[in-house]
């Protein structure tokens, strides 16, 4: 069976129809990991997001069931060169085309996915919708130009209700945007007694959790999309402390002053290289966000840079420097991709414990 890729500007790509019988729309973005594809199909940060694998063979190693890093995915579509019929893997359960059926998510094989990348590398990222070839195109270009998206991708993928792993070690609150499983295994890891949040939780609420640190989640949408969070991370700025990944980190910034801009393209995929600028130490990391932080607007901020991306400059961590407060734009949790800067978390678990020592303020 047939299906089409129409985009806003009206580009069309025809191939071939796996996993879900569904319309969906969404913003076309692409990942250049070579490998990883069960990861970024479940990272809830892909909310409303049609994804395109640049590596031409998706598929070849299947679907386990260790590697999901939500249970609901919440991408709204894959687009791949190639897909693999037949898996090969000791650990593969099924097929990708079996798990996007199961999870309604509906795929486009066949493509040339090398000119949809170099276009959406000159327009920017665009708005598209995947359909049958009966779709008029000429109807989909108007509506995809002139809906109004959605904004409350946090509310749709944030867990609704508080749960709890128990450990031994200082006590995370880690409030959830849409969080990665990756992050919550790599605090389990450490021994933390953690308590996962759902986002509105408010400072008041954190607080009388007496944590020791709080992690602030990846998660998808423009971060300003969430008033809320960057209120309530406002008030948590120097009374616990606080580590933010991607959305948390801009949040973070955005709860600090600074301003955070639309990228054209975005970051995505399992091989950015990052500078750390305090040890002067390159990591390879995993990236997925199509917003960041300006760097002008940190002039009037607390805030100072901490690691910059090598292709492109733009800020990768920031940290404030009156408080025990930092963030990064990348994935130390990797999953999927390197794990050259899971360290940050050991970072953030020895600081946490020396202001244990030292004795956390509680309002
Ligand atoms: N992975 C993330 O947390 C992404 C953050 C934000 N949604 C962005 O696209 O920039």
């Amino acid at each position: 069976m047939k299906r089409q890729l129409i985009l806003e500007n009206g580009a069309v790509f025809v191939g071939e129809a796996f996993g879900a019988e569904r319309v969906r729309e969404g913003e076309v973005v692409f990942n250049t990991g070579m490998t990883g594809y069960q990861e970024i199909l479940s990272d809830p940060s892909y909310c409303d997001q049609i994804v395109t694998m640049t590596y031409p063979l998706i598929g070849n190693y299947g679907i386990n069931r260790d590697d999901f890093e939500s249970i609901i995915p919440a991408v709204a579509g894959l687009i791949v060169k190639e897909v693999t019929e037949v898996p090969s893997h000791w650990r593969s359960e099924s097929t990708l085309h079996e798990m996007l059926i199961e999870k309604g998510i509906p795929g486009l094989a066949g493509i040339d996915t090398r000119r949809l990348t170099k276009l959406i590398r000159e327009h920017g990222t665009l708005k598209g919708r995947l359909c049958n070839l009966e779709t008029s195109i000429k109807e989909t270009v108007q509506t995809l130009k002139t809906k109004e998206w959605l904004t409350d991708q946090v509310r749709r993928v944030s867990t609704t209700m508080s749960y709890e792993s128990p450990g031994s070690g200082p006590r995370i609150v880690l409030v959830d945007f849409g969080m990665k499983k990756g992050i919550l295994r790599e605090v389990i890891r450490l021994g933390c007694d953690v308590l996962v949040v759902p986002f509105d939780t408010t400072s008041e609420e954190i607080l009388q959790l007496h944590p020791d640190g709080i992690v602030l989640s990846n998660g998808p949408g423009d971060p300003k999309a969430v008033p809320e969070a960057i209120e309530t991370v406002r008030h948590l700025i120097g009374k616990v402390p606080l580590f933010g990944i991607c959305l948390g980190h801009q949040l973070l910034a955005l709860a600090c002053g600074a301003n955070t801009v639309k990228m054209r393209f975005g970051h995505r995929g399992a091989n950015h290289p990052v500078k750390d600028l305090q040890t002067g130490q390159f990591y390879m990391t995993s990236q997925n966000h199509g917003y960041a932080v300006d760097p002008e607007s940190l002039a009037n901020t607390d805030l100072e840079v901490t690691h910059i991306a090598i292709n492109d400059q733009s800020i990768e961590g920031l940290r404030h420097k009156q408080h025990l407060a930092y963030s990064v734009q990348f994935h130390p949790e990797a999953t999927p991709g390197p794990e050259d800067s899971s360290q940050l978390f050991e970072q953030f678990f020895q600081d946490v414990k020396q202001s244990k020592k030292v004795g956390v303020q509680y309002a």
